[in-house]
């Protein structure tokens, strides 16, 4: 049985599939593959392992309505039409809590880094302009005590609010679907409404999954209500922002910075207006990418394929509708 892997992903995950007995195709070039490429190369796949962005929606499941699994190398799947995926039959898997730790260092680093405009002192270092006769354009801000706002609190959110409040015992705001008791006792974390959310956090932090609901969450009308010292922070994915919005609001000096992992479209054009903001920080999209956290996302997307292979239920799936009413699929492994 085949399956195919769109990115080089590492050894730990190949391994596995190795030992499973799967032939493995890799998708090795250092570019994106086409939609048509990607329909071609899964037409005789059994599995898709999916890293990276690819658009897995109704018109690619309709083209490969035999593939019997497709793993995810990511927890967030707003790039797949899961309504498509489950009316085919398909399991979707994902990669959660793997990389909860990995990103929540991620959200925290581009909140102190830009506390203290630290990419772009380190780039005016690179043009040898130390700036020692004029200190005050070096300062930044301290975050001891300042109120944190989490944007869905779920696996991450509550990481990123736990390294904070110990870090610098940052009081706990946080707007979700639902209450989060786990938050709320063991942080002190209080729920709010998501404009209270924005008129007191001192910096604010998106940990929420891209839908039709969070698109552009966070735009002119948002951001016209947050503090002027205020930072925010997305490690989740750019479309909650909307780009122009964002920049606008560091202009007006609507808000104080903006520390981004994602940023929408991806890759981010060199000459974008936010790389030159001393107030701002850019990742390329880094948040799970430690070699330990990968590995780990590499080997539970593996299982995930095995397990969808055999007919079983996927270790992580995202759609366990597409087990309602049916018997156990018959092990084709
Ligand atoms: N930068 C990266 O490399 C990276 C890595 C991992 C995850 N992510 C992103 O982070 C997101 C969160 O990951 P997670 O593991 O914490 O997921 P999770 O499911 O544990 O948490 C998401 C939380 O968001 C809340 N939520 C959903 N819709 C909401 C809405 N409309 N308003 C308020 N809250 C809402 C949910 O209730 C949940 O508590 C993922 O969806 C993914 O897009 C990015």
């Amino acid at each position: 049985m085949k399956v195919f892997i769109t990115r080089v992903i590492p050894q730990a995950g190949l391994r596995l599939l190795e030992e499973a007995g799967l032939t493995i195709e890799q998708w090795t070039k250092k570019r994106n593959l086409t939609p048509a490429e990607l329909v071609d190369h899964c037409r005789d796949a059994d599995a898709l392992l999916s890293a990276g962005s690819s658009k897995i929606d109704a018109g690619f499941l309709a083209a490969v309505p035999h593939l019997k699994v497709i793993a995810l190398h990511a927890v967030g799947y707003d790039n797949v039409d899961i309504t498509a995926a489950t009316a085919h039959g398909i399991p979707i898997g994902n990669t959660p809590g793997v990389l909860t730790d990995a990103t929540a260092d991620t959200a925290f680093l581009l909140m102190l880094a830009t506390s203290r405009k630290a990419f772009y002192l380190h780039k005016k270092i690179l043009r040898g302009d130390w700036n020692f006769f004029e200190p005050t354009a070096n300062l930044g801000l301290s975050l001891e005590g300042k109120t944190l706002g989490i944007f869905g609190m779920g696996s991450i959110g509550q990481a990123m609010a736990r390294r904070s409040k110990a870090a610098y015992n940052m009081p706990i705001l946080y707007h979700n679907r639902k209450p989060c008791t786990t938050a709320e006792k063991e942080l002190g974390a209080r729920y709010v409404s998501f404009e209270t959310l924005l008129r007191e956090s001192d910096v604010l932090s998106v940990h929420a999954p891209l839908t039709a609901d969070t698109q552009d969450k966070f735009n002119a009308a948002a951001f016209a209500q947050m503090k002027p010292n205020a930072i925010f922070v997305n490690t989740a994915r750019g479309g909650l922002h909307n780009e122009p919005d964002l920049i606008s609001a560091l202009l007006n000096h609507q808000i104080w910075g903006a520390g981004l992992d994602v940023t929408n479209p991806e890759p981010m054009h060199p000459d974008n207006v936010l790389l030159q903001m001393p107030n701002v920080c850019v990742l390329p999209h880094i948040g799970s990418a430690t070699v330990e956290t990968r590995d780990a996302m590499a080997i539970l997307a593996a299982r995930n394929i095995i397990a969808g292979l055999k007919g079983e239920r996927l270790p992580a799936v995202v759609n366990p509708q597409v087990y309602e009413g049916k018997p156990a699929g018959r092990p084709a492994l």
